[in-house]
């Protein structure tokens, strides 16, 4: 998956993984990240998603980092805000009160410019990089956080029946990426209702990471 896939989608608006409501995982399970009121979450790979609307709804402040600006852009005014932005190095940084997005490829952002995170959520993130990429992604997040805790879901399915993204991450990858800077625990374990696309089926599986 190159960036010019990334950015095809989003040019063509071909964005089934944007889901038109908060993730019922993240709301099930974001508690065992141990937030309270002004904890950062860094959301790498996060498109517009609702679930930072959320996050910044319970309180939380949010970091983001995301390659295309169209997604940016309408995040932005989905939420109702004017972002000011500014060129950091390779990147963009749009800025609101308790919210920072960096546009541009995740691997241009260090921890210096991303600042401090309390913790990690990653839905579609991990799952949407082919596995050339994860093993360097996994590593680069984990810096990036200073090993703060993270909120992993993970889909598995039969590889054989469709190319990814999203990709199938077997429990042993998400072992070998993470389990030296972390400690596992898979927290649950859920069928995808009608199976994946209505075809076949799948499931997400929750991981944190502490
Ligand atoms: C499957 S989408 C998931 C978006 C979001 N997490 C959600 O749940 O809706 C993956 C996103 O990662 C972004 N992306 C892909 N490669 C990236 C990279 N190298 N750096 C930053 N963002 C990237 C894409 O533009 C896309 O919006």
């Amino acid at each position: 998956m190159d960036r010019d896939f990334w950015h095809r989608k989003w040019a063509s608006n071909e964005i089934g993984f944007h889901e038109g409501a908060a993730n019922p995982l993240m709301l099930a399970h974001a508690g065992r990240l141990g937030l309270s009121a002004g904890s950062r979450v860094f959301v790498p790979l996060c498109g517009k998603s609702l679930d930072l609307h959320w996050l910044l709804s319970e309180g939380y402040r949010v970091a983001g980092a995301e390659l295309s600006r169209i997604a940016v852009d309408q995040l932005f005014a989905d939420l109702g805000l004017t972002p000011g932005v500014r060129q950091a190095g390779e990147l963009l940084h749009y800025r609101a009160p308790d919210i920072d997005i960096f546009v541009g490829d995740i691997f241009c952002l260090d921890s210096e410019l991303l600042g401090r995170v309390d913790a990690v959520y990653d839905r579609a993130a991990f799952v949407a990089l082919p596995e050339s990429m994860r093993t360097s992604y996994a590593a680069h997040v984990t810096h990036l956080a200073g090993r703060a805790p993270q909120l992993l879901i993970c889909y598995q399915y039969d590889q054989a029946l469709m190319n990814g993204p999203p990709f199938s991450i077997a429990d042993e990858e998400v072992r070998q990426c993470y389990g030296q800077a972390y400690a596992l625990t898979l927290l649950a374990r859920s069928e995808v209702a009608g199976g994946f696309k209505g075809r076949f089926p799948a499931v997400e599986a929750v991981w944190l990471l502490q």
